[in-house]
């Protein structure tokens, strides 16, 4: 995987090897001959990893007190010291000032190589616990065989590897986060970072920090903000419309040049990153209203890609019941029970305006209710009152109309209501509705034409 590595030393020709061994790998690389081009280059944007010359010759700062200075701005970024023969009780008092590990002169490249994929897969993996443990564990992948999901699929594996902006719509808890990731993991970025950054939840004040991050002065810890985070990857700006229109005019000159400055700074930061949006709104009515700036919108969109609500991808909802009891079994040891058929018709016709975020807290919520039941299977009557009073009422329920006719009226109004809330429940497959009601194929098409449906 292609890293941003800095090596500082104050040889050139140790530095040249370094680099080149490291380019040899793939990595991208930098170099800096002394401390205060090391710290212009971190500052110019935060490597993933710096190798760092234990005697730096001229510097204004010696290569411990570099290691405590970038320490102090950057806990996260692992630092590797290259030492000489003689003074490998330095490199050992700096592992315990934090840095990762030590190379000593002269080293093999193999050694290098080692180190240096080490020291990245460590803190790969250190970013990966922080956001697996804000994901929990649910999965990544995206289930459902409906039409539509089919076609999100495919449309997702077009766009995967271009480097196109992708704007995501789509109302909330439809999975436009997993669609995102889903494109990010597609992507030639796949090994580079996925960073999110909801609008809705930041505080405007706080906005720009989270995406441009600080400049300090040296000794200040700094906050890396989400671009300079994503270098190499994808940022997932959710709920773009809640975007303060201040911050807007920012982004807009970021998507124009890939560059940005920090809150407090005035260097502009190059980053390469990119930028995946979403939001549940409808844009275009805030770009009437003046609160969404048109050009913004169409430097974002440059893809749209509309992910459709749960309703109407019913055909996906037996599958999605199984895989979430099945994940949900295995993060609380509840055992999953089978669905009676009526209660899966039911959770099945529900309108889920919440979507599958809805539909997942309960079938959790369900589990829980009914582990202390004896009975091995979920009847209907178990269901959490939200889920019936999703239930679409039919005309004739709610006016009570159906009473005021005879039976033969009635009896048609009640199959025109059956008939539509069932082919509505298998996504308009009119084989699968008519296996399920228990009619020939044929039949059920007269029927249908008769009641004139
Ligand atoms: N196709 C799918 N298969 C399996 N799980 C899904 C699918 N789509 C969404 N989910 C699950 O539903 C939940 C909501 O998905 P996600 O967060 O991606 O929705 P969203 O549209 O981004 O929501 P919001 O608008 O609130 O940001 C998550 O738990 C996600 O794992």
């Amino acid at each position: 995987m292609a890293s941003d590595i800095l090596v500082v030393d104050d040889e050139a020709d140790i530095r040249e090897l370094v680099a080149g061994i490291l380019e040899d790998e793939g990595h991208e690389t930098r170099t800096a001959s002394n401390s205060d081009m090391a710290l212009q280059a971190i500052a110019d944007r935060a490597p993933r990893l710096i190798f760092l010359d234990i005697w730096l010759q001229g510097s204004r700062l010696d290569g411990l007190d570099m290691l405590d200075a970038i320490k102090a701005q950057h806990p996260e970024i692992p630092v590797v010291m290259i030492s000489g023969h003689g003074n490998i009780e330095t490199a050992v008092s700096a592992i315990r000032r934090g840095a990762y590990d030590y190379i000593e002169k002269p080293f093999k490249a193999d050694r290098l190589v080692l180190v240096a994929e080490r020291a990245l897969e460590t803190s790969k993996l250190k970013r990966e616990i922080l956001e697996l443990r804000r994901r929990s564990s649910d999965s990544a992948e995206l289930i459902g065989k409906s039409q539509p999901m089919n076609q999100l699929r495919q449309t997702i594996d077009r766009v995967a590897p271009t480097n196109s902006r992708v704007m995501i719509l789509g109302s909330s808890g439809s999975g436009k986060e997993m669609v995102a990731r889903a494109i990010h993991a597609a992507s030639s970025r796949a090994k580079g970072p996925f960073v999110v950054l909801n609008a809705a939840a930041i505080t405007p004040e706080r906005m720009e920090i989270e995406l441009f991050g600080t400049d300090t002065p040296p000794g200040v810890e700094r906050k890396i903000g989400a671009l300079e985070e994503a270098h190499n990857g994808v940022l997932y700006l959710d709920e773009i419309g809640d975007m303060p229109r201040e911050t807007q005019n920012k982004i807009l000159r970021v998507l124009t040049d890939q560059t940005f400055e920090r809150v407090g700074g005035t260097k502009k930061v190059k980053v390469d990153v990119r930028i995946i949006s979403s939001t549940a709104q409808n844009l275009e009515s805030l770009i009437a209203e003046g609160s969404f700036r048109e050009d913004l919108f169409h430097r974002l969109a440059v893809v749209p890609i509309m992910v459709p609500p749960l309703a109407e991808r019913r055909a996906d909802i037996p599958m999605l019941i199984e895989a979430f009891m099945k994940q949900i079994g295995e993060q609380t040891g509840i055992k999953p029970k089978a669905l009676s058929p009526e209660a899966l018709a039911v959770l099945q016709s529900s309108d889920w305006p919440g979507n599958i975020r809805q539909l997942r807290n309960n079938i959790e919520r369900l589990m829980i209710l009914s582990r202390q039941d004896d009975s091995d299977h979920i009847s209907a009557d178990m269901l959490p009152r939200e889920v019936s009073d999703m239930l679409p009422r039919t005309p004739s329920q709610s006016d009570g109309r159906i009473l005021a006719l005879p039976l033969r009226d009635a009896r048609e109004v009640f199959e025109k209501e059956y008939l539509v809330a069932q082919i509505n429940r298998f996504g308009g497959n009119i084989s699968r509705t008519a296996e399920f009601v228990g009619m020939e194929r044929s039949a059920l098409h007269r029927k249908l034409k008769s009641l004139g449906i």
